[in-house]
């Protein structure tokens, strides 16, 4: 064949002979032949045809070869004077007697032939050499030639060396056996080695040539040589799928009936020359060497005495558990030979005890019967663990690093971390590869291992290797429970002033944050992916780690039933506007209002919090001062708590209202961490008319659920991955840093409402905590005039007293009538809609109009 290429060459086609050379330059018949024989072959050969053919007919060789060889091993002595007769000529008839060869004479001839005559046990080597061939041919026609030679090389060594060494063997141990155990030939080379060389020159020539070839071909041995200290550990073995030589991987496949069913289909197998995306590359020649002399124990688990150790309530301070595997693959380099498997520590969880029992009497608590609620209310959904697949995670492992190979990009796998939904492998590229090529692999590898989502995190940062995210096939659910009971979320909640246990992290671990950190949050996700349920998740946290005096909630519900279960609870931890009906706001118009009314509250609490001096710059420092003490209730201070808002549908806001919740959103979102009021928006259309530039630069903290599209993702995360997730609470928590995948954890509507009618039948502070009136602009002049039906019932007394000491004070009047800052706030401004005192100046007091107590009452009465 190259003969004929070089044939042809001189000539090139499409070239034009020389003017007046035509028939000197014309071609000859036999280049002719050789063009169209090129021509035809190169056709039939990209039809698949000609190999296929040319691989049948040395299967059925092959075949004819292995049955007649068999049957000569145990039928060949009684046949060899029909082999001998028929050579000499004679008829097998004239014996009187026929082959006992399964193939007739024929059969036993050629397997004498072949055994006897030729090589020996060597001819095992060309017969495995003639099944290779047939089976590239007709399976994989597309490798590259050079593999063909390798792999006849290989074949070609060792059957001359087996030939040898059994010829040499036979010689020491002679027996009468029809079997020549190297061939004639064997025994012909063996010959002449040892009259050059001797015994003990042929010992050293067959001990050195096989060193060679296994540091040739296996870089097992190679960096056996290199480190010859081998680690003794303890090892169990472990089935291993999917991972062989060529016939194991094709048995698998027919097994599992992957087989490409058409020709179409198997072309696209072979688009590439090793782009076997559905299964893994057939193994190369240097994979197919290192198969042949792996140890049958397929591979080799080790296990350090820290996975021995009992679980005891501080498991998760141990270190983690890890099980390291040895290479199984030589696609990985020599001097990476192990991958760590890490599974999660067993979740650490505390006794209830201590929750209920009666919090110690502090300034500032007024409900000292209030408990908070106990964790018997959550229920368990983590039966079982996560425990550790190691079938799938060696097929996975195997499996990315077959894809990526067949990409030309050699990756060496590190580590795999067990989380409850989803593992991380580890891999370390090989030098001279392309960080950003490995992160275009994520469909790639999800196809391959048929998967619904992978997620590439290339590179891992601060650790020099690239993490790929695979869901596991058997996903756990993550209890609020196992969150809320954690030692973790125990601790933090001591440190936190806001804490959020939401789920927990891939490696097991509760994630749990600070919402005054954050300090609001973005919850983005396509409907039916989790929202709803970390919304609830987040809820649950919080009322769980803080009292009725602490946190107030102000909750946004379009769809009218997320939030409805939380009613109950009014008195307890929501807040709403002075006239409203329900705390509960499902009425969108209604949200405008109370959005302003969120920012009067965060300027009266920035009024406050300059009264107390300077010492105090944020409501925690406030509190703190409140409840040592240094600020009195005496004097018109007292606890003032947290506010959060939450919105779940955003997206229906944004469409309604529009611009008019956009101002008041982001102006919150500025200014009001210091006032201690904190905003969690969520919405299921993560379009940018939603979450527009102004929002978006405000929420620096977001969460998002599994999205639909990548453009969805870059909305609300800046970057894709959000449309990689598999869904179910499956979560990226990202905060202007690196992203963190969370599996939220998971609650029920019963559990939510047990929580609930746990708080609600408790003592409470009475009412929702009232919001601060707001009176859109328009209306202002009309109504700061004074309306008598909304003058509060201690207007009368109050303005007396304003008059009396002549400061306009709303701390004042706090501290005098002994009632809550934003009545005292309502108040102060009934008084300037009556024209008793003045407008608020800065955090000075107001001046009183008024100068007497007979003007005073003559107005009082006008206004009665
Ligand atoms: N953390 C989780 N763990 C397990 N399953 C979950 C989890 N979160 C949600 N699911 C499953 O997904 C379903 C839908 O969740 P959810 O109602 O929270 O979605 P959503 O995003 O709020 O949808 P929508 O926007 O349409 O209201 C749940 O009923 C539950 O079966």
């Amino acid at each position: 064949m190259a003969k004929t290429s070089g044939k042809t060459s001189s000539n090139p086609r499409g070239r034009r002979p020389a003017a007046g050379g035509a028939k000197r330059n014309a071609p000859s018949p036999l280049t002719t032949l050789f063009g169209g024989l090129k021509d035809l072959m190169k056709v039939n050969f990209d039809n698949r045809r000609i190999p296929t053919l040319i691989g049948l007919v040395l299967a059925a060789c092959s075949l004819f070869a292995c049955l007649a060889l068999i049957t000569f091993l145990f039928s060949g002595g009684s046949d060899q004077s029909l082999i001998y007769a028929a050579r000499d000529g004679e008829a097998a008839a004239e014996l009187g007697r026929e082959a006992k060869n399964i193939l007739g004479l024929p059969g036993a001839r050629l397997a004498d032939y072949l055994f006897n005559q030729l090589f020996g046990w060597g001819i095992v080597f060309a017969l495995s050499y003639v099944v290779y061939l047939f089976a590239h041919l007709i399976w994989r026609p597309r490798i590259a030639p050079y593999r063909y030679i390798t792999n006849f090389l290989i074949n070609g060594f060792l059957l001359l060396w087996v030939s040898v060494a059994a010829a040499g063997l036979q010689s020491l141990f002679p027996s009468d056996s029809f079997l020549r155990w190297g061939g004639l030939r064997g025994e012909e080379l063996f010959t002449y080695i040892y009259r050059g060389i001797g015994i003990a020159g042929l010992l050293g020539v067959l001990a050195f040539t096989l060193l060679i070839f296994a540091v040739t071909c296996s870089s097992r041995v190679l960096s056996a040589i290199q480190n010859p200290k081998v680690p003794k550990v303890p090892h169990v073995s472990v089935p291993r799928p999917q991972v062989g030589g060529f016939f194991s991987r094709l048995f698998s496949r027919k097994k599992k009936g992957e087989e490409p069913q058409s020709e179409e289909e198997d072309e696209s197998y072979s688009q590439d020359e090793d782009a076997w995306r559905d299964e893994p590359p057939m193994p190369t020649d240097d994979e197919d060497m290192d198969v042949q002399e792996e140890d049958p124990t397929p591979y080799v688990v080790h296990t350090p005495p820290t996975t021995t150790t009992a679980t005891t309530a501080h498991t998760a301070e141990a270190a983690p558990s890890a099980t390291s595997f040895s290479r199984t693959t030589t696609s990985e380099p020599s001097d990476v030979p192990e991958m760590i498997v890490e599974e999660a520590p067993k979740d650490d969880l505390v006794e209830d005890g201590d929750r209920t029992a009666p919090e110690p009497l502090a300034p500032g608590i007024q409900l000292a019967l209030y408990r908070k609620p106990t964790i018997d209310l959550l229920r368990d959904y983590e039966q079982g663990g996560t425990g550790i697949d190691m079938e799938e995670i060696e097929y996975n492992k195997q499996k990315i690093i077959d894809t990526l190979a067949s990409f030309k990009m050699n990756v060496t796998p590190c580590k795999a971390t067990v989380g409850p939904t989803v593992t991380l492998y580890e891999v370390i590229p090989e030098s001279g590869i392309k960080v950003s090529r490995i992160k275009t692999m994520e469909d790639d590898i999800a196809m391959s291992l048929k998967s619904e989502g992978v997620r590439i995190i290339a590179p891992m940062p601060g650790l020099g290797t690239i993490g790929i995210e695979v869901p596991n096939s058997t996903p756990q659910t993550v209890s609020m429970r196992s969150i809320l009971a954690s030692r973790k979320y125990r601790e933090q909640q001591e440190k936190m002033e806001l804490p959020i246990g939401i789920g927990k992290t891939i490696t097991n671990e509760p994630f749990i944050f600070d919402l005054t950190k954050m300090p609001h949050l973005l919850i983005a996700g396509a409907t039916g992916q989790g929202k709803s349920v970390g919304l609830n998740a987040l809820i649950t946290s919080l009322l769980y780690s803080k009292r009725p005096e602490e946190l107030k909630f102000v909750m946004v519900d379009p769809k009218m039933l997320e939030f409805s279960i939380y009613e109950e609870i009014e008195r307890h931890f929501l807040a709403k506007l002075p006239d409203a009906e329900r705390a509960i706001i499902t009425d969108m118009t209604k949200v405008v209002a109370t959005l302003n009314s969120l920012c009067i509250e965060m300027d009266n609490r920035y009024r406050l919090l300059q009264t107390a001096g300077r010492a105090v710059r944020n409501i925690r420092e406030y509190n703190e001062q409140v409840r040592s003490g240094a600020l009195k209730r005496i004097d018109g201070h007292e606890i003032l708590p947290y506010i959060v808002l939450i919105v779940d549908e955003f997206a229906d806001l944004m469409m309604t209202v529009g611009k008019e919740v956009e101002q008041p959103i982001a102006r919150l979102a500025q200014k009001a961490r210091a006032a201690g009021i904190h905003m969690v928006i969520a919405t299921q259309r993560p379009s940018t008319d939603v979450i527009t530039g102004l929002i978006k630069a405000n929420f620096p903290a977001r969460i998002a659920f599994k999205v639909f599209s990548m453009v969805d993702s870059r909305t609300v995360l800046d970057s894709p991955g959000a449309n990689q997730l598999i869904g179910r609470g499956d979560m990226l928590f990202y905060q202007g840093k690196d992203m963190i995948r969370v599996q939220c954890a998971f609650m029920d509507t019963p559990e939510t409402e047990a929580i609930v009618e746990y708080i609600a039948q408790q003592e409470s502070t009475g009412s929702a905590y009232e919001l601060p009136e707001y009176i859109p602009e328009g209306e202002e002049n009309g109504a700061k005039g004074f309306n008598p039906n909304e003058k509060d019932s201690l207007f009368d007394e109050v303005a007396r007293m304003v008059v009396q000491t002549q400061v306009g004070s709303t701390s004042n009047i706090q501290r005098k009538f002994n009632i809550g800052y934003n009545r005292a706030g309502r108040l102060m401004d009934q008084l300037e809609g009556a024209g008793i005192v003045g407008v608020q100046e800065g955090s000075k007091p107001r001046e009183v109009y008024i100068k007497d107590q007979a003007t005073l009452e003559q107005l009082l009465q006008k206004l009665s």
